[in-house]
């Protein structure tokens, strides 16, 4: 890895520290997938800093149900570099509340390095299961086939999570001394006992993460220091009662008539019960012809409902 992307990441894990325990009651709070020390937390510290009480929650899907008044603030992982979208967040941005009570209000990137990491003694010949999130695990597929072919891959809710559980008698059942966590190396200065094996096991040097920074509701101000990329951009998500292929890329004609650039579309199972029904998510963003955006955004949303599809505006920003 270049030493300039070393010398940031180090920075930033300083950074990271010296947010990580702010806490007071008088802050908004914000909700992240803990325990502390997730790749969630340190992107929420890197955005929140000092303004903010984080409030850890045990899944990607307590994030979002943790939002209300109490909470305003969330940030979950929505698509990583090398492993693609993440599954549970798609999931959850099936949920109804989502562009109703929780919105996305914009993203923010974190740079990913992966460590191996083991309760202090233990080898990495010893290593029977390696636990992790199942996002981290498919970053490092390629080293964990090089070095831990035998091993059992076993998912966990977040790899600080997976840390953790090295720490208790029997993890899951399996016995701590062969285990192994991924996860990132600043969970081995929040937790005891643990240290790394190796640094930096992710299938190519570059491995980044963009998350979601979601609100309860549009009207919450974020708080003033809190800078995010700002370019004009939606997330839509449209459920089609379309049969075709053909129909269903009606949606983007819609986009393109207003001037608008389709950036992703990612695709899940709709809630509804028909088997194949899909619900698409849809980043929109403006061309470079910025003016009018907001108009021409609901010009497009409007068209895309008279086809006959659902439509709910997840987010602007
Ligand atoms: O488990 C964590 O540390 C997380 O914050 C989750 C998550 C993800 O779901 O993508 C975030 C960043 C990394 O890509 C790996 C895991």
């Amino acid at each position: 890895m270049q030493s300039r992307t070393i010398d940031a990441m180090n920075a930033s894990l300083v950074r990271f520290r010296r947010y990580m325990f702010a806490s007071s009651s008088k802050k908004p709070k914000l909700a992240f997938l803990g325990p502390l020390g997730t790749y969630s937390h340190q992107a929420a510290c890197e955005c929140f800093k000092e303004s903010v009480e984080y409030i850890s929650q045990p899944t990607i899907a307590d994030v979002q149900q943790a939002l209300s008044v109490d909470v305003p603030f969330g940030i979950i992982p929505q698509e990583n570099s090398i492993n693609g979208s993440v599954v549970e967040t798609y999931n959850l941005l099936r949920n109804p509340a989502v562009g109703r009570d929780c919105v996305v209000r914009g993203y923010t990137v974190l740079g990913i390095q992966h460590s191996l990491v083991v309760r202090r003694g233990v080898k990495i010949e010893d290593v029977e299961n390696v636990l992790s999130h199942e996002q981290a695990l498919g970053q490092c597929r390629t080293w964990l086939a090089v070095h831990l072919p035998m091993a059992s891959l076993v998912p966990m809710d977040s790899t600080a999570s997976a840390a953790e559980k090295l720490l208790s008698s029997e993890p899951g059942g399996f016995n701590p001394r062969k285990c192994a966590a991924i996860c990132s190396s600043v969970v081995v200065t929040i937790y005891d006992d643990l240290e790394v094996l190796q640094k930096g096991i992710q299938d190519g040097e570059e491995n980044f993460t963009r998350f979601y920074v979601l609100s309860f509701g549009t009207d919450v101000p974020l708080p003033a220091t809190v800078v995010l990329p700002t370019q004009n951009m939606a997330l839509l998500r449209v459920q089609a009662p379309l049969e075709s292929l053909a129909g269903r890329l009606d949606i983007t004609k819609a986009v393109n008539t207003h001037g608008l650039d389709l950036l992703r579309i990612d695709r899940r199972p709709s809630l509804h019960a028909r088997p194949f029904d899909d619900v698409y998510f849809l980043e929109i963003g403006a061309t470079s012809d910025n003016s009018e955006w907001s108009d021409r955004l609901q010009r497009a949303v409007e068209r895309v409902k008279r086809s006959g599809a659902e439509v709910a505006v997840l987010g602007v920003w």
